[in-house]
């Protein structure tokens, strides 16, 4: 039997400027987006019914009816088609590095494989997130999620991904937002030789929705403070995952092993963020 994997990374927004709001209350957003080697897994086989199996760390919570995004991926490929999808969950939801749309965007990808059917254009409508996760590499997003430019330049980061278990939601900080006119990012995103010039530059960028997300849950505060001996610790999306950047891989694993013997009920994940 056919069957065809596909790999969900983590979304990890590096800056996230808010620069506007539209009349229909979504946001303008200036953000440079990467994509972590760690993340949720799918696989699709023919089936006569449409069926989600979801197992894993972060199974419980998500949703298995019809407003998981993996069904409502495959429903707006094909309204009727069956087949089975088992979604293996290693990422937090509800946590800023876009899970769930990221799950979307594989499962159109698999089945859309499977199904010898192209990617549609309108994956807008699962998510804000899901076109940029469609091709998950490094990008300047912009409108609301649907702008998409290839940033040729950057390094591969070694991070570690930290979220307190806490989930904060994406509607609440935007709505917290001091100010919704906030500058964009340089014209122009500079290459980088190595992880402390990108971390350097990066430092003078900004995620505006740090401060509300933080109003919201405190706690995003204490994680920022055990990410203090990185190169930059910053939130990622609306939170409350924030991420830690590391001159190397064995740094950011000895910074993982630590953080997670602090802090035993909080997710640590040692990852390298790629171009
Ligand atoms: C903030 C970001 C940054 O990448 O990431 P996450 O925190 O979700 O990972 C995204 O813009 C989130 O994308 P996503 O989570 O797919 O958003 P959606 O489901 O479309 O929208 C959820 C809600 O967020 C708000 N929203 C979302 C996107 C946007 N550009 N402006 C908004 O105001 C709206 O209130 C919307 O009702
Ligand atoms: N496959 C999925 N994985 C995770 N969450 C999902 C999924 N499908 C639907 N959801 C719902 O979407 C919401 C946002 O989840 P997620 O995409 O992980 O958020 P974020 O973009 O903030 O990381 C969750 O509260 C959850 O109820």
């Amino acid at each position: 039997m056919t069957k065809i994997n596909d790999f969900a990374p983590a979304k990890i927004n590096l800056t996230l400027h808010v620069l506007g709001q539209r009349p229909d209350g979504y946001h303008l957003l200036d953000s440079l987006v990467v994509f972590a080697d760690f993340g949720d897994r799918i696989e699709v086989s023919p089936n006569s019914e449409l069926a989600l199996s979801v197992e894993g760390p972060f199974a419980d919570g998500v949703p298995t009816g019809e407003e998981n995004l993996v069904l409502k991926a495959a429903r707006l490929l094909d309204p009727v088609r069956g087949a089975s999808i088992h979604l293996y969950k290693e990422l937090p939801s509800a946590a800023g590095i876009g899970g769930g749309s990221s799950d979307a965007a594989a499962t159109l990808r698999a089945l859309g494989e499977m199904w010898g059917m192209p990617l549609p254009g309108n994956a807008m409508t699962l998510g804000a997130d899901v076109p940029m996760c469609l091709d998950p590499k490094a990008a300047r997003i912009s409108g609301a999620g649907e702008g998409r430019m290839p940033v040729e330049g950057l390094p591969a980061m070694p991070a570690v991904l930290v979220n307190p278990r806490v989930g904060v939601p994406t509607p609440a900080a935007f709505k917290g937002l001091a100010t919704k006119n906030n500058a964009p990012m340089p014209d122009v995103i500079p290459d980088f030789v190595d992880v402390t010039a990108a971390a350097d530059w990066l430092a003078g960028q900004r995620n505006d929705l740090s401060a509300p997300a933080r109003e919201i849950a405190p706690v995003i505060d204490d994680v920022l403070a055990v990410l203090d001996d990185a190169l930059l610790a910053r939130m990622s999306g609306s939170g409350a995952t924030c991420f830690g950047l590391y001159p190397d891989t064995e740094t950011a694993q000895q910074a993982a092993l630590r953080i997670a013997a602090k802090r035993p009920d909080w997710w640590v994940a040692p990852v390298t963020l790629n171009p």
